[in-house]
């Protein structure tokens, strides 16, 4: 394997990884899961895509990156990319991690407590691990330091943005940023405009004109925008008072409420699995309906309220778990936009799926792309560029 990076991405009790070499040959890739417990356990995919599991017992973020490496069949990373979900107005591309940046990420870990903490987790462990190697932060929020005032100011008082640093910032960047350059060479020459809706656990949309971010559905945090798997998305900033007068919660019960209890898993009283909410709608289950409807309305008005953000648009792009493998939701996105003249081509919908490239427009009005995203890929080529370690 040449060269490999080795890209982690830390979430609470998970770390994701992949060895990704030089050549765009064959990747390791793998998931730490139920980190802490008596469960923990490393699912593990080697070069020939034979998938390995190991229990790893009350094994924390140190030890499953020790069993990670232990599993890279000898092939030693050059580098270590990792995944940052919130670098605040810090970061506007990767970052060589030194004790300076890391100082600026746990400044930044106030605005994201669920993210930010785990991801410090895993860089003092690689650090620990890999003293000899390079290690880059590669930030959610970085593609979207280009966004206009107007699309990142909050109708608040002055002094919040200026004192605390409270304003929008945006998520899933690297995956934004992914799809929409990859839409670029697809559709060829020319100014593009592209409205992209990164639809996995997390779901967030993006106004990107001529490669840069304009606009985005996620702000402060990221339970803005979309309805996700189990957060809210937005709601009335009213909520919170009236939650707390009304029925006396906390605003760790209410704050717990939005990003855990929410979303498709609130409103079917059943799953966050977008797989299992359409099986069940199939069945006819009304809670399943209905989150997939308020799902996909949700997400046609958010690109419908971006498109302001673009002088013109060239078309949509979906990706994620959900954008890349649900033609039932494109096609409900897609029929939630009746003034757009956007023309689904039924059969290449259909037909676009499980980590296929397709276009899937019938060839009239803005054009309509399924692009798999690959964040590490991303994470792995901004990591080897700012360390100039490819040609
Ligand atoms: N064939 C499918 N049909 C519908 N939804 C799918 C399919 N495969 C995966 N998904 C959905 O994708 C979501 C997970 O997306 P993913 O991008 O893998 O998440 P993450 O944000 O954790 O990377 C889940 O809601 C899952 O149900
Ligand atoms: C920022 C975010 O929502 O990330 P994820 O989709 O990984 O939860
Ligand atoms: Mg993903």
């Amino acid at each position: 394997m040449k060269a490999p990076v080795l890209v982690i991405n830390c979430g609470s009790s998970s770390i994701k990884y992949a060895l990704i070499p030089d050549d765009g040959g064959p990747r390791l890739e793998g998931i730490a899961e139920r980190l802490g417990s008596q469960e923990a356990l490393l699912k593990a995919k080697d070069s020939k895509g034979q998938r390995h599991e190991t229990s790893l017992p009350g094994a924390d973020h140190g030890a499953a990156l020790e069993a990670i490496f232990t599993s890279l069949d000898g092939h030693a990373p050059v580098a270590v990319g990792h995944r940052i979900v919130h670098g605040g107005e810090h970061f506007t591309r990767a970052s060589r991690l030194d004790d300076q940046v890391i100082a600026a990420v746990e400044e930044t870990s106030a605005l994201a407590p669920l993210h930010n903490p785990a991801n410090l987790a895993g860089i003092q462990a690689a650090r620990a691990l890999f003293p000899a190697l390079p290690q880059v932060g590669v930030f959610d929020t970085a593609f979207h330091q280009s966004l206009p005032a107007h699309a990142y100011r909050y109708a608040l008082p002055e002094s919040l943005y200026r004192d605390h640093a409270i304003r929008r910032y945006g998520f899933h960047g690297t995956s934004h940023a992914f799809v929409s350059q990859r839409a670029d060479t697809l559709a060829g020459s020319g100014d593009h405009g592209w409205l992209t809706a990164h639809l996995g656990n997390g779901c967030s949309t993006c106004a990107v004109w001529q490669g840069q971010s304009r606009d985005t559905s996620m702000g402060l945090t990221p339970l803005e925008g979309l309805v996700m798997g189990t957060r809210s998305g937005d709601v009335d900033p009213g909520l919170h008072a009236h939650l707390h007068r009304q029925l006396g919660w906390s605003l760790d019960e209410i704050d717990a409420m939005l990003n855990q209890r929410s979303g498709l898993a609130g409103l079917s009283e059943l799953t966050n699995d977008m797989r299992e909410l359409e099986a069940a709608a199939e069945r006819g289950h009304a809670g399943a309906s209905l989150a997939l409807e308020v799902f996909c309305y949700r997400i046609a008005k958010s690109l419908a309220a971006l498109s302001c953000a673009l002088p013109t648009l060239s078309g949509l792009i979906f990706t994620g778990g959900i954008g890349e493998n649900s033609p039932t939701v494109r096609a409900k996105v897609i029929a939630a936009l009746p003034h757009f003249g956007l023309g689904l081509d039924e059969a290449a919908n259909l037909a676009t799926l499980r980590g296929r490239e397709g276009r899937i427009d019938a060839g009239s009005g803005p054009q309509l792309w399924v692009i798999p995203t690959d964040e590490e890929g991303q994470i792995a080529r901004e990591t080897r560029e700012l360390l100039e370690l490819s040609a």
